[in-house]
């Protein structure tokens, strides 16, 4: 039984930085899409990435930006993995390599699953539909759907995660992971750290036998 990956999304402060990995987040991501109230500058990115312990995955979330600009900023910030969050081709995630690269679509319907196979993606992640939004909305998605496709991919569930149904969504669609952001702040880039200890403590708290390596 493999343990489920968690990802504290949104971060724009140290301290939220330091505190989420003392909990136990795997990974930490950093938002670089300007329209974002979790937008967050690059050089405040590198001094967060500069002072986290070595073991922390740092994922940088872009929307829609040119490769190029995607590698600038994840080679400046020392970033592990990319997070393309908006309506990128399976071409653009091929780009990115040597970059591992998470692919997040938003789950509309089954269509979906004709979808899949073209991405060369570390993992997919599922977030909710919500029209004319890129993600960060707090809504959750088809936990029962996003279970099929956990069942042929690894899968990050997303969407309207907090510590209140974590445990659930964790038990129903047993993902490789799960990513959280607004469900664990106080106001939009501002972590609520006992939200954060409480999300965490309950993912880890939480049997998933189907989560792969
Ligand atoms: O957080 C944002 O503002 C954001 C903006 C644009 C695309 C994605 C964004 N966040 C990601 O959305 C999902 C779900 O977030 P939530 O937990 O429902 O708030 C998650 O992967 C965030 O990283």
């Amino acid at each position: 039984m493999n343990p489920t990956r968690i990802k504290i999304c949104g971060i724009t402060r140290i301290d939220d930085a330091i505190h989420a990995a003392r909990c136990g987040a795997d990974a930490l991501g950093f938002v670089f899409y300007e329209r974002s109230p979790r937008h967050v500058e690059p050089a405040r990115v590198r001094e967060i990435v500069e002072a986290l312990p070595p073991f922390v995955t740092t994922v940088g979330l872009f929307v829609n930006r040119e490769v190029g600009q995607v590698r600038q900023i994840a080679d400046f910030c020392g970033l592990d993995v990319i997070q393309l969050h908006g309506d990128e081709s399976p071409a653009i995630c091929r780009q990115l390599a040597p970059y591992r690269v998470i692919k997040a679509l938003r789950l509309r319907d089954e269509k979906i699953l004709d979808r899949l196979d073209s991405y060369p993606a570390r993992a997919i992640l599922l977030d909710a539909y919500v029209p004319d939004q890129f993600g960060g909305t707090g809504h959750r998605c088809d936990w029962q759907l996003a279970a099929r496709v956990a069942r042929e991919y690894p899968v990050i569930l997303a969407g309207g995660l907090d510590s209140d149904c974590v445990a659930e969504a964790v038990a129903r669609v047993r993902p490789y992971g799960v990513d959280v952001s607004s469900g664990v702040e106080q106001a939009p880039g501002i972590k609520d750290p006992h939200k954060v200890a409480a999300f965490i403590h309950k993912v880890k708290s939480v049997r998933n036998c189907g989560a792969s390596a």
